[in-house]
């Protein structure tokens, strides 16, 4: 690979794989690569990233697995020449809510510079909870009902820290692991979340937490912007040591570690900026403005907004805003994205996506009144619903759609919860709105058309699906930028703008107008049900 006069790294350790995008001083993609944990890494036996347990709730993943897969990853970047020496600063993303447990003495261990080991080999015995809990993770309901009552109801918790109590939240995934675990727990000196733990490797020492994905953990004071000493006693004890001190997600956090230097020929000079959420990291790679809705079809699926003043409510979640310290995000999170679509492209589509697409083509939309809810594992979005429900246009429920049919009702059901759950929380999609589309399934162009019928507005992409690491190759340049006072609109104005992919087809919101009428109804169904 040629050498470049500067560059800069954004890596993202999601659910399903960890991924890098670098980028030059004019913040053009110069690499891209990544490693798939299920596939690169078939040892650690996980399927989707994840082991799921036998309670059906329980969902983790083996910490040494993101360690060795960053191995991995660099060495292959290594192999292909790329020029180490060119980084002037890196950053990163993780999938949000999940923790690590570092064990007693593990920071002597990360901070140890001589030696010629793998980050593997060195750290294998460095964490007291060797399975991490996940984003996907729903076991903790009775911890979740505790801090709300200790606090005084959802709505007080979500006035704190910008979300009622959710079972994928950090701070219940801890308060868990203090019960159950208590040993383990006795034996941690520092808990990390995914991203800080992920930047702890390369900064060779422990790393903060930073504002915006701290916001994920009902723990943090989104308006002080410190940890809430209330939440935190409720969770576990001598808590705010094991976290450190959160802050904000554009701070310089020291140099790389000697280790990286010696292994792969960074600069000493190499700076590591604050990691934060993946989807935090998303809004800085889609350089969301106000006004505009960004829906990621990862993993999970994901809505969101760049918000000035937050209003917390029981739905949905308000973050620390990644780029800009006096601002918000709002996210509202569906489990139920990738995975589901790619099991009804096994069964109804043979495996492909092309097969998938021919027949959201072959299908009108509105797909005839047909409607579906999938739900394969239990939903964030409305919370707990549970299970596939087909209805015909008179919404009755019939057992099985044809497999067209059941494609497009999947799709359709996805996107129509998007748009009703983001228009509960008050986003009105107005003349002039922008969908900016990422992760996996945006590059799926028949997919992201349905998208744009649905919600009544014109999609957009960027050049990558990653749009995470690019994001935090942006958030590397603007942290150092940052301390001469440049903003991150600045610092990245001459990044490409995102392109049109597609436009809603003529007719289409008098089709999906009534449907979402119709979908909210036959959802809230769904939901009592599954309550019962
Ligand atoms: N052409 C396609 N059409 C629809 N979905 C796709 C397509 N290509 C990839 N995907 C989906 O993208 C998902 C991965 O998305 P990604 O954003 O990389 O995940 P994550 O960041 O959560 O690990 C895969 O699970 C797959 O189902
Ligand atoms: O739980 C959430 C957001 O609140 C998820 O969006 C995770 O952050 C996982 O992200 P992906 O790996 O699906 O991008």
């Amino acid at each position: 690979m040629a050498s470049v006069s500067g560059s800069y790294l954004g890596f993202d350790f999601s659910t399903q794989q960890v991924k890098v995008v670098a980028i030059d001083e004019d913040l053009q993609v110069i690499y891209q690569n990544s490693i798939q944990f299920d596939t690169d890494l078939p040892m650690y036996r996980t399927q989707g990233g994840v082991h799921i347990h036998n309670d059906n709730l329980t969902v983790t993943a083996p910490v040494l697995m993101w360690v060795q897969a960053l191995d991995i990853l660099l060495e292959k970047m290594k192999t292909s020449g790329f020029d180490f020496a060119s980084v002037k600063a890196l950053s990163g993303s993780g999938q949000q809510h999940g923790s690590v447990y570092w064990k007693k003495g593990a920071r002597e261990i990360l901070q140890s510079t001589s030696c010629n080991k793998s980050l593997h080999d060195l750290l294998k015995n460095c964490f007291s909870v060797t399975d991490s809990p996940v984003w996907m993770d729903s076991s903790t309901s009775l911890e979740c009902k505790h801090l709300e009552q200790s606090v005084g109801g959802a709505l007080n918790l979500a006035y704190i820290t910008g979300s009622r109590a959710y079972e994928r939240f950090t701070g219940n995934q801890i308060a868990k692991i203090f019960k159950m675990k208590t040993e383990e727990y006795n034996q941690t000196e520092r808990i990390s979340l995914v991203s800080s733990f992920a930047a702890s490797l390369f900064l060779g020492d422990y790393a903060a937490v930073d504002y915006s994905d701290g916001s994920g953990m009902n723990l943090l004071d989104i308006h002080k912007r410190e940890w809430s000493k209330q939440c935190l006693e409720v969770c576990a004890p001598e808590l705010e040591e094991k976290l450190g001190t959160p802050v904000s997600s554009m701070s310089v956090l020291g140099s790389v570690s000697s280790h990286l230097v010696r292994h792969y020929g960074f600069s000493l000079a190499c700076k590591v900026i604050a990691f934060t959420g993946d989807n935090p990291g998303s809004l800085a790679g889609m350089r969301l403005k106000e006004g505009d809705i960004a829906v990621s079809l990862g993993t999970s699926d994901t809505v969101f907004l760049w918000i000035q003043n937050p209003n917390p409510t029981v739905e949905g979640h308000i973050f620390c805003n990644p780029v800009d310290i006096k601002d918000y995000m709002a996210l509202i999170c569906y489990k139920n994205g990738s995975i589901t679509r790619e099991r009804i492209r096994n069964e109804c589509a043979a495996g492909s996506w092309e097969e998938f697409s021919s027949a959201l083509k072959s299908t009108p939309i509105g797909n005839n009144g047909n409607l579906g809810i999938f739900c394969d594992v239990m939903e964030i979005t409305p919370s707990g619903m549970l299970g596939v429900h087909r209805f015909n246009e008179d919404s009755i429920k019939v057992p099985h759609f044809s497999k067209p049919i059941e494609i497009r009702a999947l799709i359709e059901g996805q996107f129509l919860a998007r748009r009703l759950h983001a228009e509960k929380l008050g986003y009105k999609i107005i003349h002039g709105t922008r969908i900016l589309a990422t992760g996996g399934a945006s590059s799926n162009k028949d997919i992201l058309q349905v998208l744009a019928d649905v919600f009544n507005a014109p999609v957009f992409t960027i050049d990558t699906t990653n749009s995470s690491c690019l994001g935090c190759a942006y958030r590397a340049k603007h942290g150092i930028l940052s301390e001469m006072g440049v903003t991150f609109a600045e610092a990245v104005k001459m990044a490409p703008e995102p392109t049109q992919v597609v436009t809603p087809t003529p007719g289409a919101e008098q089709v999906y107008r009534p449907l979402l009428a119709r979908y909210a109804q036959l959802e809230e169904k769904v939901f009592l049900e599954s309550k019962q």
